[in-house]
């Protein structure tokens, strides 16, 4: 019996046009760990995620969130347990005020009354979404940005103890990204975050899972990947600017060693 709060064990997803997305996948999350997920496009992300609170089910293979085996009969359990923020939050929003969107969840959770307010009211504060001044507001008529956190808000509320986020980073500006990190590391709770983003990436998740045409080809420090350019490059990544600049004062990071001739060319640039 294993007790990580994510558990995938040999699975494998193969779309019904035969477009093998997973192939043979082997991950243990543990509790409060905050893990990146990257790969080129197509690489098996969304169809990963997708697997964590059970859009779709194993077809091969298993997934274990909690002390649940995924199956179709425990999903309630499964999307209480698991967040999942959507890369596109117009898959998400869909009440007509800020206010009901992020009271939806909490409200089917069987939450009312006053605690109800200050669940909504804590969500919204959390991603900086002031609730006198949004609240009231339709979510169709917010900027991207704003959708965005809305939508974490949203899946805040839920108290979920997994959360999985598509590209969080993707239509914010540089202070709401920067604020969004540090809210993400504040969180008390296991993360999994998919992002092209590897400046996020680095920033937030200590360890780092790179999927190359559905497999795992890295799973460990990000760091240790971060160093290694010919090992991106040849999976279709950059380093980040930041680790790049980071570079330059070696012994603020003593832990790090370069690994190959690359970075020397990147940091005199
Ligand atoms: N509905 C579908 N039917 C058939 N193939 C699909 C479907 N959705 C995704 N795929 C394929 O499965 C593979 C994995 O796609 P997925 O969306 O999981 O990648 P991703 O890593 O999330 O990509 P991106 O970075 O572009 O979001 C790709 O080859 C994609 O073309």
């Amino acid at each position: 019996m294993h007790h990580n709060p994510v558990y995938i064990k040999n699975l494998s997803h193969r779309y019904p046009d035969g477009n093998l997305a997973l192939d043979n996948i082997n991950l243990s999350i543990k509790a409060n760990e905050k893990v990146a997920l990257i790969g080129a496009n197509g690489s098996g992300k969304s169809t990963l995620q997708f697997h964590l609170n059970g859009i779709f089910l194993p077809q091969t293979g298993e997934v274990s969130i909690g002390e649940w085996t995924i199956n179709d009969k425990n999903l309630v359990h499964i999307r209480n347990f698991v967040g999942v923020v959507f890369q596109n939050p117009d898959n998400q929003l869909f009440m007509p005020t800020v206010w009901e969107d992020v009271a939806f969840g909490p409200m089917n959770k069987g939450i009312k009354g006053n605690e109800l307010k200050l669940t909504v009211i804590e969500a919204m504060e959390a991603v900086n979404i002031e609730p006198h001044l949004y609240g009231d507001r339709n979510p169709d008529n917010l900027s991207g940005g704003e959708k965005k956190r809305v939508a974490i808000a949203g899946v805040l509320a839920m108290n979920p103890q997994v959360l999985v986020l598509d590209e969080p980073s993707a239509q914010l500006d540089p202070r709401s990204r920067r604020q969004l990190i540090n809210l993400l590391h504040k969180l008390p709770l296991t993360l999994l975050v998919a992002t092209h983003d590897l400046d996020l990436a680095w920033e937030l998740c200590e360890r780092t899972i790179i999927l190359s045409k559905g497999k795992v080809v890295y799973d460990g420090k990000t760091d240790r990947i971060m160093s290694d350019h010919t090992f991106l490059e040849k999976h279709a990544l950059e380093a980040p600017l930041s680790f790049s600049r980071a570079y330059c004062n070696l012994e603020d990071r003593p832990n790090l060693t370069l690994a190959n001739n690359h970075q020397l060319s990147l940091i005199s640039d």
